[in-house]
């Protein structure tokens, strides 16, 4: 019996663009740790999305497998894969992605609305997610009266509250000035800490450093490391 949350085989996803194939992911395969976390970096275009999106079911590889806590995606009907992606994967963006016309505790408890628990324990679980990002105090302010950063705590709060198995975040800091950055690193440190699995894809190779598994990608093929050494991580990168 592994430890394994996800296994990707092979994966490869081939875009359609007219009668152009863009080739994004060539043949990857990887494991991931439960409990762990895994920074995903490369150069842009170099597939990174594509991956995040392949491993959070919002795609289907072109080839390859990905099981997912020992179960194979692709032997799931949409309506499983649906549910797995409700109850077990959070996703986290850097556009944030809230809804504008919703206070923060509304765009938190949406989240929960396709969970089987009723409104009152859903909306418990939002307040108690808006507390634990440290923003107990601001349930009723709408995202267009947050900055970046609380906008970025009320997204990780939303995919936290479904005590999820795992946490997917695409560019997470990417909007953010450094100190507000910094804050939501330091939340995922925390959410590592309790135990959660998570993935990141970023630019920045500082962040990355601090994840125990790195997948450096390049025109869509894969280079897997792990230290949490920058130097080390930056010889690497520029290496491959
Ligand atoms: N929906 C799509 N249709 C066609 N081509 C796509 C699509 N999405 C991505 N691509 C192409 O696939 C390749 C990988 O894109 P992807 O967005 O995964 O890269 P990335 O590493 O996340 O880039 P960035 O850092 O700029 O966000 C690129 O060549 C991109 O143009």
């Amino acid at each position: 019996m592994n430890n394994y949350l996800l296994e990707a085989n092979e994966l490869s996803k081939t875009y359609k663009m007219g009668k152009v194939d863009v080739p994004a992911l060539k043949n990857v395969s990887f494991t991931i740790e439960k409990g762990s976390f895994t920074a995903i970096i490369g150069t842009s275009g170099s597939g990174k999305s594509t991956l995040l999106n392949l491993l959070g079911m919002i795609d289907n590889p072109t080839s390859g497998s990905l099981s997912f806590n020992g179960t194979q995606i692709s032997q799931l009907t949409n309506k499983q894969q649906t549910k797995m992606r409700a109850e077990q994967i959070g996703f986290i963006f850097q556009s944030f992605h809230l809804v504008p016309v919703m206070n923060v505790l509304d765009n938190v408890a949406l989240q929960l609305y396709f969970s089987r628990s009723d409104k009152k324990r859903r909306k418990e679980a939002a307040i108690h997610a808006l507390q634990s990002v440290g923003l107990g105090s601001h349930l009723h302010h709408y995202p267009a009266d947050l900055s970046g950063g609380q906008r970025q705590r009320v997204s990780i709060a939303r995919a936290i509250a479904k005590n999820p198995e795992v946490i997917l975040a695409d560019e997470p800091t990417g909007s953010l000035d450094s100190k507000s950055g910094a804050e939501v690193i330091d939340i995922f440190k925390q959410l590592h800490k309790q135990g959660k699995t998570i993935i990141i894809v970023t630019h920045d190779l500082e962040i990355a450093s601090i994840a125990n598994q790195q997948l450096i990608l390049r025109d869509g093929e894969l280079k897997e490391t792990r230290t949490s050494k920058i130097q080390e991580l930056r010889q690497y990168y520029y290496s491959s």
